[in-house]
């Protein structure tokens, strides 16, 4: 039985799937600090949280079962993801549901700081009656910088269109075709920040972001703009906005996050007359708290299941195009990189993955990591290492991984062949999906074969002498080992030879040790694939 712990609150509709699932308990215990967390996370595989729980390294070491961190949300910065990363824990975000919702907020408040509507508000709920003190600014033919044109940015800067506005965007990653594409400007943080009137912010908070708007932007700012953070707190520095405010180049500015939240008691935000604020509630609708909460449950119970999951915040992204492609060979990689392991003596010095055929065409990195993890799970144990810890853990043990590719596979529409540099010797696997007939074994060494990759495997190899394979045969009878499948590779008639059983059962370490005594061969390996 899996145990999820959910720590914020999140929509019970949204979490239905896991409470309802045969495998799965789950605990909602929001509100616990952090010496209550590490207190309890231990018995947990699974941790769901908002943007409220700081998930620190500290509740990771007490988190022995932990697999994974879901975020009911996108931003992650209240999760230590190094330190996930180096333990293995797979932090996964719902970074789609909440973007409507949050864009819709970011219009709110643009319009409630061009219209003074909280100011407004509490004037006339207090009894004044008071028209003049009030006058707002149109959106129509205004400029709309947008800094961060993700997902959130570009359906604000659509929706701005639909304003009259005239949108300004920057993005590192937004090019001139797109940008025309979408009827916008491509342009710089210096551009927005001298021609906008409005400005809006929709970029994480990285080193790179924090306090993009400071001083020194103030200094150079177009007068009366006005200004919008629904993103993160941090980006624009607080401080320094202050200051443009009373200087008069900032007209109004509307904060749905703060550098510290809550903000405290005498944050200048909570009192200043044009600065209108909220208590982050850019995601907080019934519709994105349920799609958030659903995407992350589904994800959650993939990984605890081991199912091919999407949305892992400390991985590369694999786009849908490449994951359809590489998808079906996660398990055969991961078997392949466990077999060979298995195979080889001495300490792992190096591992060189070969991609030929369609596979040479695509990104293979995702591929890698399950193979990595294949080689690394046989001497570190499987519940160490999965895809997100695989290639940090073959570096911090100094093991080199190389990629070849060829674009032709010579007997197969695929082929992937791993071979381990070992501090005692060299051995190679090569293996492909057989239609109807799914992951195979194809070669060992030089010997082509065809083994299913499953089960409990025995590896030997010997000289190509009559009566070897009945000697073997005996030899296992007589100790109860049941051989199911055999295969012999050769390449020189009463040259070396492989042969590969798959036994029913997994024999006895002595009589493997029996085995290899036989006449003519040279060695017998126990391989056990899961
Ligand atoms: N207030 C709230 O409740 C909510 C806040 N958010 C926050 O909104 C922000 C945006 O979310 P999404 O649009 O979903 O993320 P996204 O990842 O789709 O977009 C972020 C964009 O920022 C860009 N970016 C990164 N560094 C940049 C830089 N130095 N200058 C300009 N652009 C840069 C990225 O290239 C990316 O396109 C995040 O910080 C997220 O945490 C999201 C949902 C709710
Ligand atoms: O999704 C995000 O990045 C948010 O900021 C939303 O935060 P929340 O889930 O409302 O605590």
């Amino acid at each position: 039985m899996f145990k999820v712990l959910v720590s914020d609150p999140i929509s019970d509709l949204g979490i239905q799937q896991l409470v309802d699932a045969a495998d799965v308990s789950v605990d909602k215990k929001p509100g616990l600090s952090e010496d209550e967390l590490v207190a309890i996370i231990g018995e947990y595989d699974a941790l769901l949280v908002r943007s409220q729980t700081r998930v620190t390294a500290r509740i990771m070491d007490a988190g022995k079962q932990l697999k994974v961190v879901g975020r009911a949300g996108v931003g992650v910065d209240n999760i230590d993801l190094e330190a996930a990363t180096q333990r293995g824990i797979i932090v996964i975000n719902a970074p789609d549901g909440n973007t409507i919702t949050t864009c819709e907020h970011t219009f709110a408040m643009m319009m409630a700081v061009a219209r003074h509507i909280p100011q407004a508000y509490l004037k006339t709920v207090g009894g004044e009656w008071d028209r003049k003190s009030f006058l707002g600014v149109e959106l129509r033919n205004k400029t709309l910088g947008v800094m961060g044109m993700g997902r959130i940015g570009s359906e604000v800067a659509k929706r701005a269109k639909a304003f009259g506005m005239n949108i300004l965007g920057y993005d590192p990653f937004l090019t001139e075709e797109r940008a025309a594409e979408m009827g916008i400007k491509l342009a710089s943080v210096d551009d927005i920040v001298r021609n906008a009137d409005f400005m809006t912010v929709h970029t994480p908070l990285t080193p790179e972001t924090r306090h993009m708007i400071s001083s020194k932007q103030f200094e150079v700012m177009k007068k009366g703009m006005r200004i919008v953070n629904c993103a993160r707190g941090g980006i624009i520095d607080e401080q320094a906005l202050v200051e443009a405010v009373d200087q008069g180049i900032v007209a109004g500015a509307a904060f749905d996050v703060f550098e510290v939240e809550p903000p405290a008691a005498d944050h200048p935000f909570l009192t200043h007359p044009k600065i209108i604020v909220t208590p982050h509630l850019g995601a907080s609708t019934v519709e994105a708290q349920e799609n958030v909460a659903i995407d992350v449950s589904e994800q959650v119970l993939h990984i605890l299941r081991d199912e091919p999951f999407i949305n892992a915040v400390n991985m590369p992204p694999i786009p849908a195009n490449v994951r359809k492609i590489l998808q079906p060979y996660f398990t055969l990689g991961e078997k392949l990189g466990n077999f060979v392991s298995q195979m080889t003596d001495g300490a792992v010095k190096e591992i060189v993955v070969s991609y030929s055929g369609d596979l040479a065409e695509v990104d293979t990195q995702p591929l890698t990591r399950y193979i990595t993890r294949g080689v690394l799970a046989h001497h570190l144990g499987a519940d160490q290492v999965n895809v997100v810890n695989s290639m940090h853990l073959a570096k911090e043990r100094s093991v080199n991984i190389v990629v070849n590719k060829t674009h032709v596979a010579k007997d197969f529409t695929n082929l992937v062949t791993v071979t381990l540099r070992s501090s005692k010797e060299e051995r190679t696997v090569a293996g492909t999906l057989l239609t109807g007939y799914g992951p195979r074994i194809v070669q060992i060494d030089s010997y082509p074969v065809d083994v299913a990759p499953e089960g409990n495997l025995i590896l030997i190899s010997h000289n190509d002498k009559p009566g070897i394979i009945g000697r073997v045969g005996t030899l296992l009878g007589s100790n109860d080992v049941n051989i199911a499948a055999m295969q012999v590779g050769r390449k020189l008639v009463g040259g070396a030879a492989i042969m590969v059983l798959t036994v029913d059962k997994g024999a006895a370490k002595s009589v493997i040790e029996e085995v290899a005594q036989l006449s003519d061969l040279n060695s017998a390996k126990e391989i056990h694939l899961v």
